[in-house]
């Protein structure tokens, strides 16, 4: 009986604040870590009041959670696999009926061999005449039960296969879904929880699609069965073992529910304490510079004892539980025994009839028990299901793949009076106006924080200007195909951000057509780049595996490879935002050349976020951002004439010296320049 312990742990699933409000008051967990988390929590929540957050309150375990449109669309997700999931379902029905008939004729089989006992009743005549053929052809039983476990076998892969199918179905999808959404969604929602979410939730719904309801089936139609023979065999019989019922359920109710509620805390703890750990070991490198390797042992074994503290309230209230459930399960089956042997002294009952009630008893415990388990993980796999539905579904404001395909731009693209913020923040640009001219190269420059990048990410069109429009030969962008805009133009960041993969699949990431990159437009791509040498130079060459996030090549070595996959595809339009970041001297060097070459191909459009006064000098206009506004714009010359400007003190810092004429100026002389240094 003590199978009866239901309660199985799952992965990582969130815990919700109406869940750490009932710990609260059944004080199952230390009771200033849950009110600190859940001030914490509750902060949070305040904060993002004004964002639409991914819904963190568990709904992995309510019903109500789930819809009847999320329960359509499961089924239609399901639908395509509905073969494997009828055979699944009729070999199931073949396995438990061939397991609910066998005690029975075992039964009859033992009346059979005791030949006092003759047959008594008009129904038993059947299986008695199946039980006599077993006596004679006894391998004709044991093929019966070869029979039920091929039935089983094959039900339990057509299930699986219908399961796994289903949850990569969804995983496909909801992943597709994220990988669409604005960029604003990935500013108000935590990748981390994101990525979790879509991780545990759906290995929730896998182990509930593909384990708990197959299981859970099985044991309604065994639970069931298993009652209605153990009636059949004898009335009275069932009646004492019906009676422990109500103490089986009190006992469930009383420790189980404490046990559960463990069981989801725990999960969350622990996908805190995981999360920790895998952000330290990614950043070994920083943990190792700041030397902070006991800080972080510490931290991890912190919440490491909080972990331990939920558990030995989760392992009392199991030890309870199996306790109760088993000392329960023993009374009532030395009851059932006791007044057996008494119904069969007074000939109620034979002794078949006996030892099949006995194996319908344990039958019907174990279905009960899975019955109940069956139901929490459904419930916890509707939840889960629920809230990647609620990912899949989420619409994005910025439609890819639909509006003009613009691929070039014929006179320029202008930024016009915008006003730009990112959610829950201030204004970040404010009502700026300025032109980039085609073939030519626009320097912005400006101090650290003024909004450099957000006018970058604006020209994009990773976000929309919240006033005024950024327009390309008139056409505002909101009204452009994102994705063709967007493979228009070269990328390079500040920082380069290399995948774990190798150093051609970094290079061709974002290539409309990868299968149709030629090696020598690769290696093209790679010498534009300066790369092409040091990539020749690995043993593998173009398959070297970079490692996670680049890690297995130099600063330098990176910003070249994310040079040639800017190149790749042939850009009509570049975004540069210079490194500030300090490189060896070599590598400076040869990422400033292929700089260089680029900014002096004219049929380029380019935006540079410019920190070296080179560039600038290259630049056909400057324009100067502070503060979210352009406080000045002009050629290079011109903006030398500015005193204290950005482009004199960088001149100063690398000591060239200042044209006389130029230092003597104090007042912006040209263009009707609106300074406020
Ligand atoms: N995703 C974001 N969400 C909220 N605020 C942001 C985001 N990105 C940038 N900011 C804020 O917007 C402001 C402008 O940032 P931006 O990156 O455009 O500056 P920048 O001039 O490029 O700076 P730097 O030269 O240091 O790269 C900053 O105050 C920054 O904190």
């Amino acid at each position: 009986m003590h199978c009866l312990c239901v309660l199985r742990s799952t992965l990582c699933c969130q815990m919700p604040t109406s869940t750490y409000r009932m710990l609260l008051q059944t004080k199952a967990v230390p009771v200033q870590i849950i009110k600190r988390d859940l001030t914490a929590k509750v902060k949070n929540q305040k904060l993002n009041q004004n964002i639409r957050r991914v819904d963190r309150r568990n709904a992995a375990y309510l019903l109500r959670h789930t819809t009847w449109k999320d329960l359509v669309e499961l089924y239609e997700i399901a639908k395509p696999f509905r073969k494997w999931i009828f055979l699944g379902t009729s070999f199931m029905v073949v396995s438990s009926g061939i397991f609910l008939i066998i005690p029975r004729i075992l039964g009859k089989l033992i009346d059979q061999f005791d030949s006092n006992t003759g047959v008594q009743k008009a129904e038993e005549v059947f299986t008695m005449k199946i039980a006599k053929y077993f006596k004679e052809q006894p391998m004709s039983l044991v093929g019966l039960l070869a029979i039920g476990a091929l039935a089983t076998a094959a039900k339990v892969y057509c299930l699986q296969i219908a399961g796994v199918n289903i949850v990569g179905s969804l995983r496909k999808m909801v992943y597709s879904s994220i990988i669409r959404q604005d960029m604003t969604f990935f500013d108000k929602n935590m990748v981390g929880e994101i990525g979790s979410r879509h991780a545990a939730d759906t290995v929730i719904v896998g182990y509930s699609v593909s384990s708990s309801l197959r299981a859970g089936v099985r044991a309604v139609l065994v639970g069931v069965g298993s009652i209605g023979m153990m009636l059949m065999t004898s009335l009275e019989l069932s009646t004492v073992s019906f009676l422990t019922a109500p103490i089986v359920m009190g006992i469930f109710k009383m420790f189980g529910r404490v046990q559960q509620q463990c069981t989801w805390q725990l999960q969350e703890v622990a996908a805190d304490v995981n999360q920790t750990a895998i952000e330290r070991m990614a950043n070994m490198k920083t943990i190792r510079m700041l030397s902070a390797e006991q800080q972080s042992i510490d931290e991890y074994c912190k919440k490491g004892e909080l972990v331990l503290d939920i558990s030995k309230t989760e392992a009392l209230a199991k030890g309870s539980l199996i306790g109760s459930f088993q000392f329960t399960g023993y009374s009532a089956f030395s009851s059932i025994l006791f007044y057996g042997s008494h119904l069969i002294n007074t000939g109620h009952i034979t002794y078949g009839e006996l030892s099949s009630f006995c194996l319908y008893a344990v039958l019907a415990a174990a279905s009960l028990s899975n019955i109940s388990g069956f139901y929490n993980e459904v419930m916890k796999g509707l939840g889960a299901s629920s809230r990647l539905l609620e990912l899949k579904n989420a619409q994005p404001i910025m439609n890819l793949n639909s509006g003009i395909k613009k691929t070039d731009i014929t006179t320029s693209i202008q930024f016009e009076n915008v006003s730009f913020a990112y959610a829950g923040r201030k204004k970040t640009l404010e009502n700026i106006s300025f032109d980039i001219p085609r073939g030519k190269i626009t320097a912005v420059i400006g101090p650290s924080g003024s909004g450099k990048s957000s006018i970058a990410n604006l020209m994009l069109r990773l976000y929309d200007p919240a006033d005024g429009r950024v327009t390309v030969d008139g056409v505002d962008l909101r009204d452009l195909n994102a994705t063709t805009w967007r493979h228009a133009i070269g990328t390079v960041g500040q920082e380069p951000v290399l995948f774990t993969c190798s150093i051609r699949e970094n290079i061709l990431m974002g290539t409309e057509h990868p299968e149709k990159v030629s090696q020598y437009e690769l290696e093209e791509a790679a010498q534009l780049a300066n790369a092409l040498d040091f990539i020749q130079g690995f043993e593998n060459g173009f398959e070297t595996m970079v490692g996670e996030h680049g890690c297995k090549l130099s600063g330098g070595q990176k910003q070249r490879i994310a040079i040639a996959r800017a190149l790749i595809s042939k850009p009509k339009i570049m975004i540069l935002d210079e490194a500030t970041s300090a490189l060896d001297a070599t590598s400076d060097y040869l990422i400033r050349m292929t700089l260089d070459n680029l900014l002096k191909n004219h049929n380029l459009t380019v935006l540079v976020i410019a920190h070296r006064l080179a560039t600038m000098q290259q630049a056909d206009q400057v324009v100067y951002v502070n503060r979210g506004r352009i406080e000045g714009q002009g050629t290079f010359d011109e903006m030398m004439k500015i005193q204290n400007s950005i482009v004199e003190q960088e001149a100063r810092r690398r000591g060239i010296p200042m044209n006389e004429q130029m230092s003597r100026v104090n007042t912006p002389v040209a263009r009707g320049f609106s300074l406020k240094f």
